[in-house]
């Protein structure tokens, strides 16, 4: 089958930001969870950090193209985002990790990865070799005949990492995968995001402060649905200076002296 090819997939290197958002707004029900942030990336791995409720989960969601913004811009690959955008060639393009995420429970893992990379409209003919090397990259080889009910929370959760980078994506959205990884898998998997993100625009939500310091090029703190903070994991870690805040790390105590100061400009 010959499938349409978007100018996405034909022009990477025209575009400028990989993602970009400008007074991007998006609704979560009846909230404005995204409410004027403006961000720009590249590859690389960037780490989401922010407190409950602060608007991680919908800005990857929107970036995911699951939300459509309700106000502002979002520009994905080159190609803007808003209702008139066939979404499918973005949505090739990207890999999505839900922080909730569904299987069938009867599927053996190999056959869920595979029906993965086919709802991404994958060639047939590339399918087998990719999901053998995303369950590698995940180290589930030895559990690929498995079916997906008789596998732990953690390896459930690595079995959606391997879904989200089956097909390769230009785009990789991670929300909360080291949720129930244990320390072994966590530092595998550190490595696997510092590999992925030579190429690949990783975007990747996080309440572990110290993955973030470990794993990320890029550290982007929101809060309230904006943008606060955006800089390389050392600067997060200097930014608490000599004040004595909370937190047991360097980057632990930079992150809570940012929203510190942060909410303070905002009640002056
Ligand atoms: N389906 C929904 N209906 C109503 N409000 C929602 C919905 N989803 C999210 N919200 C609200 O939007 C805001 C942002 O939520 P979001 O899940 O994006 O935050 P988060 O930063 O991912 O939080 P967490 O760290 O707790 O996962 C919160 O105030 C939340 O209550």
């Amino acid at each position: 089958m010959v499938r349409a090819v978007s100018t996405a997939e034909t022009a990477p290197t025209t575009y400028g930001w990989t993602i970009q958002a400008e007074a991007l707004r998006v609704r979560a029900g009846r909230r404005m969870a995204v409410d004027g942030l403006d961000l720009s990336v590249d590859a690389g791995v960037h780490g989401l950090l922010g407190p409950n409720g602060a608007g991680k989960t919908t800005l990857m969601r929107s970036i995911a193209t699951v939300l459509r913004p309700a106000g502002g811009t979002l520009t994905l690959l080159g190609e803007k985002v808003s209702g008139r955008l066939d979404l499918r060639g973005i949505r090739r393009q990207i890999g999505y990790l839900p922080q909730e995420f569904g299987f069938y429970r009867r599927f053996t893992v190999r056959e869920f990865i595979e029906y993965i990379a086919w709802l991404k409209e994958m060639p047939a003919a590339e399918i087998p070799g990719a999901v053998q090397r995303a369950i590698e990259r995940v180290g589930l080889t030895d559990r690929a005949q498995d079916r997906m009910k008789t596998l732990s929370g953690g390896m459930v959760r690595r079995v959606g990492i391997a879904q989200a980078i089956v097909n390769d994506p230009a785009i990789l959205l991670l929300d909360e995968p080291t949720a129930g990884l244990d320390p072994e898998q966590r530092m595998q998997f550190r490595a696997l995001l510092r590999e992925l993100g030579t190429d690949t625009c990783v975007v990747v939500s996080t309440h572990l402060v110290e993955d973030v310091a470990a794993a990320c090029t890029d550290v982007v703190l929101i809060d309230n649905g904006r943008l606060v903070f955006q800089g390389v994991p050392a600067d997060l870690s200097a930014a608490a200076g000599d004040e004595a805040g909370d937190g047991d790390s360097a980057a632990e105590r930079g992150y809570s002296a940012i929203l510190r100061r942060h909410r303070d400009k905002q009640v002056k």
